[in-house]
């Protein structure tokens, strides 16, 4: 019993020291918790040690959740709380159920030594009976032994029977004796097996002890490892107080750290804040100063697009038609003019606008007049008053001619034999007359006695000037076309020396051309006409011509407009009429409305303003003139046509190709006591004395000019070198355009169509007129006018 007390004192013991752990572990818990209520009340800390203005920026959000892990804090302590109180309730309920258990136990146990000890007090009790009763058997056996020893003395029969009898008795006592041993062995085994039973007993208390000393040992294991694990799980606990406390320190230095930084970060983006504040306010400023830049920059283009406004204004005024007309004519020279007139004959009602890019008008047909009184035509010309359409159109009496004599002077200076020149100055120079004695019979003599031509180039003369004669001018175009070269030697059978010293000179001063350029057609018109007419000079200069044409324009009282000095670059269709562009010399514009158009320039200017493609153009052919002053009586007397008839020709040392003195011929183109000497130079012979820029080196060409004429009037050579005036020098680029074979032939009467300019089609009520639409000539000019008028209306 003292054992068993023992042992349950034991268990109690150790699960009061359970309880006090559980106890203390408890207290300690609800400490730790009080304590950090008290030291970290929600917000508290961070509120304090952070100030008035962390604060403010400490986030509600920061706060809530800190305030929600210390609620969860405490919600776990509480949980703790509440498992160690269930935990505490449990104990109580087992401790009552092992305090119950106990009680069974002892009682069981008491019990069992009851009967154990009532085994052995029967045990004893039994042994000692038997004891007694094997004590009394063997008195009893010692006085049979003595009864039967006493009978023994009775007989021997007796003897014996009482030995058997004894013996039967000793059996049967054996027997007993035996019976005993056996239930004394029987016994003795039911005691070893009580005994055993008891010892199994007592094992199997020993075992129940043992196993109830196992079962507390392992309650006591079991309340161990549940006071380690509540110990592990109070240090777990504590260490997760202890984290979470370090984890509260860490998150509040994290949160410290982390609000220095946000104040850091804070001061930093205050700084760039007040960086970028400073930034935009340079930017401010920058955009304030590029805005005022740009408002003085928008002031100031307002005030050039104001100035360019009213230019334009200006412009566009100026743009604006001048004049609203029926018809512009493009180019105020002869073809121009009377293209003008033509028209304002046929409809005076017409409104006209003459639009000429020079000062003057009249074109290639025109003259200077010098301040000292000559008449200088702007490139040696003449008026042939056989010409079909001058003859038509104009007042020829009114341009009061001077003609030339027919024929020519030929200046030769080489010997020919056989036919053929001896070069060099291999002879004499000589002025030799090559007279027309069809039209001056008195020259019949001279000009059959005249070294130029052999006899047979002169009898050859006649069936030219017949065929020139019987044909009309229609059927000289009608003709075949070849080189005039061809015709003069093939066709009429001249003379090489013939060619040289007449044709070449004369046709060549003529269209500018060699005779292999030129055509037969407008060799036989241009023969035709010198023949039937005179080669004049008008009273007053070539200008004389246009001039007429002008004073013509002028008497129609209305609906005529002549503009000088403006440029047409070209012309647009606008609406139903054209817009043709002008520009004066000061460059401010001339703009002309006009419902039709005639083209009256120059070939190239014609392609340029239609802006047609280069190889459109027909080549153009220039020259060059000279003029001189002379004081002195000319050296040729008669109003004349002077030829270089040498083989050496348009070189530098003989660049005259003709000349003549045009104050003999009319008295008007010099001043009183003067005359005046022209002297053309074709223009392949220009262009040797022309400088790099492309300007003739007038010096140069004067010299050389005078020079030959020196040689060819050596009596006067001194007044030529000496005294002889340079007046002027005419480089006439775009003379002529090129006019034989193919495309750029010649052709009469209009044998081009007015509204077609060469190769380019001309938009609807546009017409072309001008030299470069007939015949290369003045009559030319004039026809191709006519035509043009014709078409237009
Ligand atoms: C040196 C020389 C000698 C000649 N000798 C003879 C001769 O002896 N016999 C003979 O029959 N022919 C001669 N001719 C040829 C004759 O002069 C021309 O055939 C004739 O003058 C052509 O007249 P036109 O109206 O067709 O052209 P142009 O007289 O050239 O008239 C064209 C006009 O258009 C003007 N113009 C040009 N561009 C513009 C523009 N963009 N805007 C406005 N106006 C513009 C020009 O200023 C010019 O006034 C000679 C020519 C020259 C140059």
């Amino acid at each position: 019993m003292a054992e068993g007390d023992d042992v349950n004192g034991e268990v109690l013991r150790k699960r009061d020291r359970v309880k006090r752990a559980f106890r203390r572990l408890k207290n300690a818990i609800k400490n730790k918790l009080r304590k950090k209520r008290q030291k970290d009340p929600p917000g508290d800390d961070e509120t304090e040690t952070v100030g008035s203005e962390v604060e403010a920026v400490v986030s509600e959000e920061e706060t809530q959740k800190r305030e929600e892990r210390l609620e969860e804090d405490r919600k776990r302590a509480e949980e703790i709380l509440q498992r160690l109180q269930e935990r505490e309730e449990l104990e109580r309920k087992e401790e009552a159920l092992e305090e119950e258990r106990r009680e069974r136990e002892k009682k069981e146990r008491l019990e069992s030594l009851e009967r154990l000890e009532k085994a052995r007090a029967k045990r004893e009790l039994e042994e000692k009976e038997r004891a007694e009763a094997e004590a009394k058997a063997k008195v009893e056996a010692a006085a049979e032994a003595e009864r039967v020893k006493a009978k023994l003395s009775v007989t021997e029969k007796e003897a014996q029977e009482l030995e058997r009898v004894a013996a039967e008795k000793a059996e049967q006592e054996r027997v007993a004796a035996e019976k005993a041993e056996q239930e004394r062995v029987a016994a003795e085994k039911a005691e070893q097996e009580r005994v055993a039973a008891e010892k199994a007993e007592q094992e199997r208390v020993a075992a129940e002890k043992a196993a109830a000393e196992k079962a507390e040992k392992a309650e006591l294991e079991r309340v161990a490892s549940e006071k380690a694990a509540a110990e592990k799980a109070e240090q777990e606990k504590i260490a997760a107080v202890k984290a979470e406390q370090e984890r509260i320190a860490a998150e509040k230095a994290a949160a410290e750290k982390a609000e220095q930084e946000r104040i850091a970060a804070e001061k930093a983006e205050q700084e760039r804040i007040a960086a970028e504040k400073a930034e935009q306010e340079r930017i401010v400023a920058a955009e304030k100063a590029e805005q005022e830049r740009i408002a003085a920059e928008r002031a100031e283009q307002e005030k050039i697009a104001a100035a360019a406004a009213e230019k334009a204004e200006q412009e566009r005024l100026a743009a604006l038609p001048q004049n609203t007309v029926d018809v512009a004519v493009i180019g105020g020279g002869v073809s121009g003019l009377t293209a003008a007139r033509s028209l304002k004959k046929k409809n005076p009602k017409l409104n006209i606008q003459i639009l000429e890019k020079a000062a003057t008008l009249g074109g290639r047909v025109n003259s200077d007049v010098t301040s000292t009184g000559f008449t200088l035509d702007r490139g040696f010309a003449v008026f042939i008053d056989s010409y079909p359409e001058s003859k038509k159109l104009l007042n020829i009496p009114k341009l009061k001619l001077q003609p030339f004599q027919p024929g020519a002077f030929v200046v030769t200076s080489e010997g020919w034999k056989d036919g053929k020149a001896l070069g060099g100055d291999s002879g004499p120079i000589k002025i030799s007359r090559v007279a027309d004695p069809l039209r001056r019979p008195m020259d019949l003599f001279s000009a059959v006695l005249s070294p130029v031509g052999t006899f047979v180039d002169k009898v050859r003369v006649i069936p030219l000037l017949y065929h020139v004669f019987k044909s009309s001018v229609d059927e000289i175009f009608d003709e075949a076309e070849t080189s005039t070269l061809v015709a003069l030697k093939e066709r009429w059978g001249f003379s090489d020396q013939f060619i040289c010293q007449f044709f070449a000179p004369f046709l060549q001063g003529i269209y500018l051309a060699d005779l292999n350029d030129q055509s037969s057609r407008m060799f036989h018109f241009i023969f035709k006409c010198f023949s039937e007419g005179s080669a004049c000079l008008p009273e007053g200069g070539m200008k004389a011509v246009p001039k007429q044409l002008e004073a013509d324009l002028s008497n129609f009282i209305s609906g005529m407009d002549i503009a000088t000095g403006c440029s047409v670059s070209g012309f647009e269709a606008v609406e139903d009429a054209y817009l043709v562009k002008a520009l004066k010399p000061d460059g401010s514009k001339f703009n002309v409305k006009a419902d039709k158009v005639i083209l009256a320039t120059e070939a190239s200017t014609a392609y340029e303003i239609m802006d047609a493609d280069e190889p459109a153009r027909p080549p153009q052919r220039s020259v060059g003139c000279i003029y001189y002053s002379l004081s002195t009586q000319p050296p040729v007397k008669d109003p004349i046509l002077v030829l270089n008839g040498e083989k050496e020709k348009g070189t530098l040392v003989k660049p005259i190709n003709n000349l003549c003195f045009p104050s003999v011929v009319s008295s008007s183109y010099a001043p009183p006591g003067k005359h005046l000497c022209s002297v053309t130079i074709l223009g392949p012979t220009m262009d040797l004395f022309r400088k790099d820029d492309g300007a003739i080196d007038e010096e140069k060409l004067d010299a050389a000019v005078r020079s030959h004429l020196v040689k060819w009037f050596p009596e006067v050579g001194g007044e030529i070198s000496n005294r002889w005036e340079t007046l002027k020098v005419y480089d006439v680029m775009n003379a002529q355009p090129a006019q034989f074979g193919g495309k750029y032939s010649a052709n009469f009467n209009g044998g081009r169509k007015a509204k077609e300019l060469l190769g380019v089609e001309l938009p609807e009520n546009v017409v072309v007129c001008g030299d470069h639409q007939s015949s290369a000539t003045l009559n030319g000019a004039l026809e191709s006018a006519v035509n043009a008028a014709k078409a237009l209306l």
